[in-house]
């Protein structure tokens, strides 16, 4: 591992593999995510790419190889190198919901006091310009049961960046929105990425979307990286499984069907049954 490489990207996955008991989910994945940009993992549902970011989130360690986030190699850091990791990592998962009995100050304020020893004059200084941020300062003292779901993914964006991370990871950040909240998160994450300096990482299965705002994108299936490059590229590609990913094909090279025995067995009650 040379360290220039870490230097020109936020993150360098190098051989990982990982299984799900006896499912193998990647086998010898290598992943450059360069600093400072909007990256795209897309592909398939249950291809991986959650599991992706929570190797990249160090809520996972590989079975084999390599994770570097800002110069370090994941596996090989003790817990409390890896509390320090996390810190610099903003993410904004599906699952990641508000606590519904704080308010939005407090939603936001929370990886403050978790984290840092700052008084309460700056950590509500802070609140506020995160809050701004994402257009959101007005709602500072409602309930997350009284805002829309577009809002409170904004308000979990206002969290997730309270630290100043250096990298973010979002998961799915357009599911579920109306097209309008969909363009506001759209513009958001590329605002906030140019804004802040940062480097991001979305996971999408919102093709149009994402590839608005991705500079590269890696396209994954099958335990491997099928393709990458950026948008332009990508849709240009005579790879037929990138092919029928970028024009939303049902069934092509990556089958429609998870496998399974034939369907007469199964619909007979099985060949031995
Ligand atoms: N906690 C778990 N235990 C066992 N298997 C899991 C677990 N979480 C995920 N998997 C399996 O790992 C595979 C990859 O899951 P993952 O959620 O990363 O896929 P994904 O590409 O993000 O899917 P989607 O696009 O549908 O959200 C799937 O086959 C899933 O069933």
């Amino acid at each position: 591992m040379s360290a220039a490489n870490t230097h020109a990207n936020a993150v360098e996955l190098k051989g990982v593999t990982f299984q799900r008991g006896e499912r193998s989910i990647f086998k010898d994945v290598d992943i450059a995510i360069p600093r400072g940009k909007v990256t795209a993992i897309m592909g398939p549902s249950g291809c991986g790419k959650t599991t992706l970011l929570r190797l990249i989130a160090a809520q996972l360690m590989p079975a084999r190889g390599e994770v570097w986030v800002g110069g370090q190699n994941l596996p090989s850091l003790s817990r409390s190198e890896l509390f320090d990791m996390r810190k610099q990592m903003g993410v904004l998962f599906q699952s990641g919901a508000l606590f519904t009995d704080l308010d939005v100050f407090e939603n936001v304020a929370f990886p403050l006091r978790v984290h840092t020893k700052l008084p309460e004059e700056m950590i509500r200084d802070i609140v506020l310009m995160k809050l701004q941020a994402v257009g959101l300062r007005g709602a500072v003292e409602l309930m997350p049961d009284e805002l829309s779901g577009g809002m409170r993914r904004r308000v979990a964006l206002a969290r997730a960046i309270a630290l100043d991370p250096q990298i973010l990871l979002y998961d799915e950040p357009f599911a579920g929105q109306d097209p309008i909240a969909m363009g506001v998160l759209v513009r958001l994450i590329r605002l906030l990425n140019d804004a802040l300096g940062i480097t991001s990482i979305v996971v999408s299965h919102d093709l149009a979307e994402t590839a608005s705002i991705a500079d590269y994108i890696y396209v994954i299936g099958e335990g491997q990286v099928l393709g990458q490059g950026t948008p332009a590229q990508l849709r240009e590609s005579d790879n037929p499984r990138i092919r029928q990913f970028m024009t939303g094909t049902a069934d092509g090279p990556v089958p429609f069907h998870f496998p399974a025995q034939a369907y007469a067995d199964d619909l007979l009650g099985g060949s031995d049954a």
